[in-house]
C-alpha cells in the first residue's frame, strides 16, 4: 500500500490568496485611516467639536464593531483549498469498515413521512457493501406512523434496492428518481422499463399505505397512549415479516442493510436536548447492534443524492497519512427545492461555496449538521488520551456492560442474538434515567448547551486535536430541503443566532478557549461563526436608525464630501461590497444572486440576529429556557408558487415584518427630509452620505416597499401591519429625539 496512488489530492487555490490578502490589506489600511479619522474627532476639546457626543459615538461603535467581524472573517478567506478523490483506487469491498446512518426525525406533521423514509431509503441504497451498513431512524415524535412508515419502506426497499444495484441507478432516493426523466439508468432495455413500471407501482402503494394510516389519525393499530413529549422507549429492528411481502431474497444482490427504529423516552419532567440527544441515543444503540467505526449522520430531510458519498469519505478515512487525527468528513448542504431567483438565499451559498473552502484550508471545517462520516472514536475521546480504567469509563458512559465493550475498537457486538437481550439493553440505554451523572452531552457525544450542536461540537472536536476535511463534488452527495419563505427562513435563523451566540457567550468562547488549543486563524473563524449575530445586529440597527435621525434634525455624521476622509468612507463601502460580489461571481453566482444575499444579509440583522442574540442573552441569565422548532418542511402549493415567482411572502408573524417595515419608513421619510434640505438649503456637501443611506437602505429593500404600496395578491404586507409599523416608527423618533439629539 506504501507505494499506492493516493486516494485523494488537494488543490490550494493560489490565485484567491493572492486576491483575498491584498484585498485584505488594502481594506484594513482604510479601516485605519477611518479609526483615525472618528478617534481624532472624537477626542477633540469638547468645546470646538460641534457634534452631539451620543449618535456619533453609537456611529463609531458600529463601524468598529463591523470592522472587527470582517477582521475576524479574513480568517476563512486566508487559504482556500479543494479537493478531488478518487473512490476507484480504494481497497477491496471486503477490505471496507462499516458504517452506521443515523438519521433524525421529531414531529411527522412538520417533516412529512413519506419524505423521511425517502432519506431512509436513499440511505439503505448506498453504494456500500450492504453487510456492512446499517440505518438507524431515531424518532423523536414517538409517532406510530413513523415506525409503520419504516416497516414499509422496509417491504418497498426489498425490491427498490435489487433494482437500484442492477440498474445502476443514480438517483436512489424514489421520490426524486420517479420526478426526474427517465434517462437514469437500465440503457432504455424493454426489461428495464417494465422492471421500472414495477417498481413504481410499489412505490405508489407504498405511499398509498402510509396517507391511508395519516388519516385514521397516524395510528396503525395502536391504542397506546403517547406524545411527542410523553414516551416510553420504542426499539424495533425492522425485518421481514413473512405473511407482509412476497419476495424472499436468495441472491446476494438482494441483500438488505440493518435496518433499525430508535425512539427514545422522553418525558416532560426531563430535558431532552433535541437533535444532540436524539444522536447520543442512537450513538448508544447503535454500539450494542452493530458498533461501526464510521458513522454518517443525516437530518430526516437530506437525502443521499449520489450513491457513492460513503466510498468518497472513506477516501479520507482510509488515508493513513492524515486518519490518525481525521474525526470526520463534511460535504455541503446542497438543496433540491431552490429557485432560479433564490430570493432567501436559502442555499447558503457563501457559507458552503466561499467560507467552508477556507476553513478546509486550516484543519477542516466545523460538524455542519448533517452529511458528515465521522469516526465513532471522535465523539468519545481525544486525539491524544491514556486508557481510563473501568470505574471512570462507567462515569462517562454510564453503567451499561454491554456500552463500555463496544469501546475496544473493532468490538463486534452480539446482543443482536438474542432478542430480549437486545430489547432490554437498547432501551436502557435509550431511557431518559441513562445519562444521568454521565459525561454524555458534555464530553461524550453530540454536545448539549447549545441547539446549534453542530457548532459547539465541531469546535470542541477541534480543540481536543481532531481534525476534519470538506469535500465538494460536482453531483450533490446530499440534497435537502430548503426554506422557501420568509417565516421559515427567520424562526430558523433566530434559532441558529441564538444557538451560536449561546456558545460565543460561554465559557468555551473560542475567542478565549481557542487560541491556546488551535490556531489564530482558526480561532478567528470560530470566533466569527459564534458572534456574526451579535456583532451585526447592533451596527445594523444603528445605521438604519441613527444617521437618518440626525438627517432629519440636519446633523452631519460623516466627513463633508469636499473633506478628504470622504473618500475613505466611500472607499471602504465600495470595497466591502465589490469583494462580496467577486466572491459570487466567482462561484458561479450572478449580480442578482449578490443584491438578494446583501438584502438578506439586512433583514436578517434587524430581526433573527437580534431575537436571536437576545434569546442567548437571556438564556444565559437563566431568564429562559432552551427550545427547537423543527423547520417545517411541508410545501404549501400557494405559497411555493410565490417563491417559484421571486415574490417575497410577507405571511409573516408581526414580529419580523414590523421592524422590518418601521426602518423602511423611517429610511423614507429621512431620504424625503434629506432630500428637502439637499435641494433647497443646499445642504449636499454637508449631508450627501446620509442621504446615500437611506436612499441604498431603500432600493436594497426594494420588496417591503412593493409589498406595503404596489402587490394585491396573498403575500402581500397588510394594511394593519402598515399601521402598526407606522406606530412604531413615530416611537423611534420620538425616542431619538429624546435621547440622542
Ligand atoms: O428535538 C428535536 C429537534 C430536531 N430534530 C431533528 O434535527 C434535524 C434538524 O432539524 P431542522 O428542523 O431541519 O433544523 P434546521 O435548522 O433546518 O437544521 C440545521 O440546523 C441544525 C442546528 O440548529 C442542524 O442540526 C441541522 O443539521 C441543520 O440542517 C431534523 O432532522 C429534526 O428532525 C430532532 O431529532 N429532535
Ligand atoms: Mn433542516
Amino acid at each position: 500500500m506504501e507505494d499506492a496512488l493516493p486516494l485523494h489530492i488537494r488543490h490550494v487555490h493560489k490565485l484567491s490568496i493572492v486576491i483575498n490578502r491584498s484585498h485584505a490589506l488594502i481594506h484594513s489600511i482604510a479601516i485605519a485611516f477611518l479609526i483615525y479619522y472618528r478617534a481624532s474627532l472624537l477626542f477633540q476639546d469638547p468645546k470646538t467639536s460641534a457634534f452631539p457626543t451620543l449618535p456619533w459615538v453609537l456611529v463609531f461603535a458600529s463601524e468598529l464593531l463591523l470592522s472587527f467581524i470582517w477582521l475576524l472573517g479574513v480568517a476563512y478567506r486566508w487559504r482556500p483549498v479543494s479537493r478531488t478523490v478518487f473512490p476507484e483506487r480504494l481497497p477491496d469491498d471486503d477490505k471496507l469498515p462499516p458504517i452506521d446512518v443515523l438519521i433524525c426525525t421529531a414531529d411527522p406533521d412538520r417533516e412529512p413521512t413519506v419524505e423521511v423514509m425517502n432519506t431512509v431509503l436513499s440511505a439503505m441504497a448506498l453504494d456500500y457493501p450492504p453487510e456492512k451498513l446499517h440505518v438507524y431512524l431515531s424518532d423523536d415524535g414517538g409517532s406510530p406512523l413513523t415506525l409503520h412508515g419504516m416497516r414499509q419502506a422496509w417491504r418497498f426497499a426489498r425490491g427498490w434496492l435489487p433494482f437500484c444495484r442492477r440498474y445502476g441507478i443514480a438517483t436512489r432516493c424514489p421520490q426524486a428518481y420517479f420526478s426526474a426523466p427517465e434517462d437514469d439508468g437500465g440503457c432504455g432495455s424493454s426489461e428495464f422499463t417494465t422492471e421500472r413500471q414495477k417498481i413504481k407501482e410499489r412505490y405508489k402503494v407504498f405511499k398509498d399505505s402510509i396517507a391511508k394510516v395519516r388519516e385514521r389519525g397516524g395510528t396503525a393499530n395502536d391504542n397506546r397512549r403517547i406524545t411527542a413529549r410523553d414516551h416510553p422507549s420504542v426499539i424495533e429492528v425492522i425485518q421481514d415479516d413473512q405473511a407482509n411481502y412476497d419476495t424472499v431474497p436468495t441472491v446476494d444482490q438482494d441483500k438488505m442493510p440493518l435496518l433499525v427504529y430508535v425512539s427514545r423516552e422522553k418525558r416532560p419532567s426531563h430535558p431532552h436536548h433535541f437533535k444532540a440527544g436524539a444522536l447520543n441515543v442512537l450513538q448508544r444503540v447503535s454500539s450494542v447492534i452493530s458498533n461501526s467505526p464510521y458513522m454518517l449522520v443525516l437530518d430526516c430531510d437530506m437525502f443521499c443524492n449520489d450513491p457513492t458519498s460513503a466510498r468518497q469519505a472513506m477516501c479520507f478515512h482510509l488515508d493513513s497519512n492524515i486518519s490518525p487525527s481525521l474525526a470526520f468528513v463534511q460535504f455541503p448542504q446542497r438543496f433540491h427545492n431552490i429557485s432560479k431567483n433564490d430570493i432567501y438565499d436559502s442555499q447558503l451559498r457563501s457559507v458552503f461555496s466561499t467560507l467552508w473552502q477556507g476553513f478546509d484550508g486550516l484543519n477542516g471545517p466545523v460538524v455542519s449538521g448533517t452529511g458528515f462520516y465521522i469516526k465513532r472514536e471522535s465523539l468519545r475521546r481525544s486525539v491524544i488520551q491514556e486508557d481510563l480504567n473501568l470505574e471512570e469509563l462507567k462515569q462517562s458512559f454510564g453503567s451499561s456492560n454491554e456500552l463500555i465493550k463496544s469501546l475496544r475498537l473493532n468490538h463486534k457486538p452480539n446482543v443482536i442474538n438474542s432478542r430480549d437481550g437486545l430489547l432490554k439493553e437498547t432501551r436502557f440505554l435509550a431511557s431518559i434515567a441513562y445519562e444521568h451523572d454521565t459525561k454524555w452531552g458534555k464530553e461524550v457525544g453530540f454536545l448539549y448547551d447549545s441547539v446549534t450542536e453542530d457548532v459547539f461540537t465541531g469546535f470542541m472536536l477541534r480543540c481536543k486535536g481532531w481534525t476534519s476535511v470538506y469535500c465538494d463534488p460536482l453531483r450533490p452527495q446530499f440534497l435537502g430541503s430548503g426554506t422557501t419563505n420568509l417565516n421559515d427562513l427567520l424562526s430558523q435563523g433566530t434559532r441558529w443566532s441564538s444557538g451560536l451566540v449561546e456558545v460565543g457567550l460561554s465559557k468555551f468562547c473560542p475567542l478565549i478557549y481557542g487560541p491556546p488549543r488551535i490556531s489564530l486563524l482558526e480561532s478567528m473563524i470560530y470566533g466569527e461563526l459564534t458572534f456574526f449575530p451579535l456583532f451585526y445586529f447592533f451596527p445594523l440597527w444603528c445605521f438604519a436608525t441613527i444617521p437618518q435621525l440626525c438627517l432629519l434634525d440636519g446633523i452631519t455624521l460623516y466627513p463633508k464630501v469636499s473633506n478628504p476622509y470622504f473618500v475613505i468612507f466611500v472607499f471602504i463601502f465600495l470595497s466591502a461590497i465589490s469583494k462580496h460580489l467577486q466572491e459570487v461571481l466567482t462561484t458561479g453566482g450572478s449580480f442578482q444572486s449578490w443584491r438578494n444575499e446583501q438584502r438578506i444579509w439586512m433583514m436578517k440583522s434587524i430581526t433573527n440576529h437580534l431575537y436571536g442574540s437576545l434569546d442567548a442573552i437571556m438564556k444565559r441569565m437563566g431568564m429562559r429556557e432552551a427550545s427547537f422548532l423543527p423547520t417545517n418542511k411541508v410545501e404549501d402549493d400557494e405559497r411555493a408558487k410565490l417563491y417559484q415567482m421571486g415574490k417575497f411572502d410577507f405571511q409573516t408573524s408581526n414580529m419580523f415584518l414590523v421592524p422590518m417595515v418601521a426602518l423602511i419608513i423611517l429610511n423614507m421619510a429621512s431620504f424625503i427630509g434629506g432630500l428637502f434640505r439637499v435641494i433647497f438649503l443646499g445642504d449636499w456637501d454637508r449631508m450627501f452620505v446620509q442621504v446615500f443611506i437611506s436612499f441604498y437602505i431603500l432600493i436594497m429593500n426594494f420588496p417591503i416597499i412593493e409589498g406595503v404600496m404596489i402587490r394585491k395578491d396573498k403575500g402581500r404586507i397588510r394594511s394593519s401591519v402598515t399601521l402598526l409599523s407606522v406606530v412604531f416608527s413615530c416611537g423611534i423618533l420620538f425616542l431619538g429625539f429624546i435621547f440622542l439629539l
